[in-house]
C-alpha cells in the first residue's frame, strides 16, 4: 500500500473492516468521509481557534498550563517537543496549541490522583473569545461519538463483536488540541520541524488539517515519509500505542511528523490542524487481544498515556 487511503464510512460494513483491517496493519493511518460530523461545527471550532491563536499573546499565556504536565490550556512556541516522547533530545517544536480536556466528569469519582487530573479542568480564555469554549463543547461531543463509532468498526475488524470496546471507552477523558504552525521568518535550527516524529500514545487520534506548505507526513513499512494530502472535509484517522498494544501489534502506531513548508518568500504557509485524542478508560486493563503469545505485559490505560505525555513536556 502506497499513502494513505481514503475510507468512506456510509460504504458496506463488510468492505469498510476489510480496509480498515488492512490499512491499520499496514499504515495505521487512514482519512474518512461520508462521517456524518457537521461542517457548521467543525468549522464553528476551528474558526475559533484561529480567533484564539491570533490574540495578543499576553492573552494567549493568560491561559497557559499552570504547570509543567498539566494537560490543558496553552502551550506557546517552543513549549513542547514531541520527539523528546521518544527519549530524543530533539530540539523544540516549531508549533503552538491549545488543549481541552473533557467537558464533563463521568459518575462514580476517581480511581486515583492521575484519573482526576485527566479530568482537571480545562483554562478557558474568556473575555474576547466565548466561542471557543461553546464551539469546543459541540465539536467535542461530535468527535467524541465519531470515535466511538470507529472503535466499533475496529472491534468488527478485529473479528470482536461489535460492542467491545464500548464498556472501555464511555469513561475515557477524551481531549481536543488545536496547532497553530505560524509562518517561519527565519530558518528552523538543525533538526527542527513544525513537530517531531512521534507516535501518539491512546486509542485514536482523529484530526482535521489544513492545506497548507508544510504539512503531516507518516512513515510507511519502507521507511519512506509519505505525505498525508488534505482531502476536503476528511478526518485523518491514526491508530495510538495503546490500540496497538492491545492488538498485539497487528494494527501499527505509526511515527509522523510535520515538517518545514519550503523556503520560498512570499507565500503563506501558516498552518492549522485540531486532534482528537480518544482514549480508553483510566483503569482498563490492556492486554493482548487477538490471543497470540503476549508481546507486552499488561497495563492500565491511564496511567501509561500519562506517562508518556509527561516525557513529551519534560516533567519526568
Ligand atoms: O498537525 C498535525 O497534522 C499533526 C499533529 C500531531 O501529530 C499531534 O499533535 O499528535
Ligand atoms: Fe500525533
Amino acid at each position: 500500500m502506497t499513502g494513505v487511503p481514503v475510507l468512506d464510512l456510509a460504504a458496506p460494513r463488510e468492505r469498510l473492516v476489510a480496509e480498515l483491517d488492512r490499512t491499520c496493519r499496514e499504515i495505521g493511518f487512514f482519512q474518512v468521509v461520508g462521517h456524518g460530523v457537521p461542517p457548521r461545527v467543525a468549522d464553528a471550532a476551528w474558526r475559533a481557534a484561529r480567533a484564539f491563536f491570533d490574540l495578543p499573546l499576553a492573552e494567549r499565556m493568560a491561559v497557559a498550563m499552570p504547570s509543567p504536565g498539566y494537560p490543558y490550556g496553552y502551550s506557546p512556541v517552543s513549549g513542547e517537543s514531541l520527539a523528546r516522547s521518544l527519549g530524543e533530545a530533539g530540539p523544540a517544536d516549531l508549533k503552538e496549541s491549545f488543549n481541552a480536556g473533557p467537558f464533563g466528569v463521568p459518575p462514580g469519582g476517581f480511581a486515583d490522583a492521575g484519573e482526576a487530573q485527566a479530568y482537571a479542568p480545562t483554562p478557558w480564555p474568556d473575555g474576547p473569545l466565548p466561542s471557543l469554549r461553546t464551539t469546543w463543547r459541540a465539536y467535542h461531543g461530535e468527535l467524541h461519538a465519531l470515535s466511538g463509532r470507529l472503535m466499533s468498526l475496529a472491534a468488527t475488524a478485529l473479528g470482536l463483536r461489535p460492542d467491545f470496546f464500548a464498556d472501555k471507552i464511555d469513561r475515557a477523558a477524551g481531549s481536543l488540541r488545536a496547532l497553530n504552525y505560524p509562518e517561519q521568518p527565519h530558518p528552523p535550527a538543525p533538526g527542527q520541524l513544525r513537530a517531531g516524529a512521534h507516535t501518539d500514545y491512546g486509542m485514536l487520534t482523529v484530526l482535521r488539517q489544513d492545506d497548507a506548505p508544510g504539512g503531516l507526513q507518516v512513515r510507511a513499512l519502507d521507511g519512506r515519509w509519505v505525505d498525508v494530502p488534505s482531502v476536503p472535509g476528511a478526518f485523518v484517522v491514526n491508530i495510538g500505542d495503546l490500540l496497538a498494544r492491545w492488538t498485539n501489534d497487528r494494527w501499527r502506531s505509526t511515527l509522523h511528523r510535520v515538517v518545514n513548508p519550503p523556503r520560498s518568500p512570499g507565500a503563506p504557509t501558516r498552518r492549522q490542524s485540531m486532534a482528537f485524542f480518544g482514549n480508553a478508560n483510566w483503569s482498563t486493563e490492556v492486554s493482548s487481544l487477538t490471543g497470540e503469545r503476549p508481546k507486552y505485559p499488561a497495563v492500565l490505560a491511564g496511567p501509561h498515556l500519562m506517562g508518556k505525555f509527561r516525557a513529551s513536556v519534560g516533567s519526568t
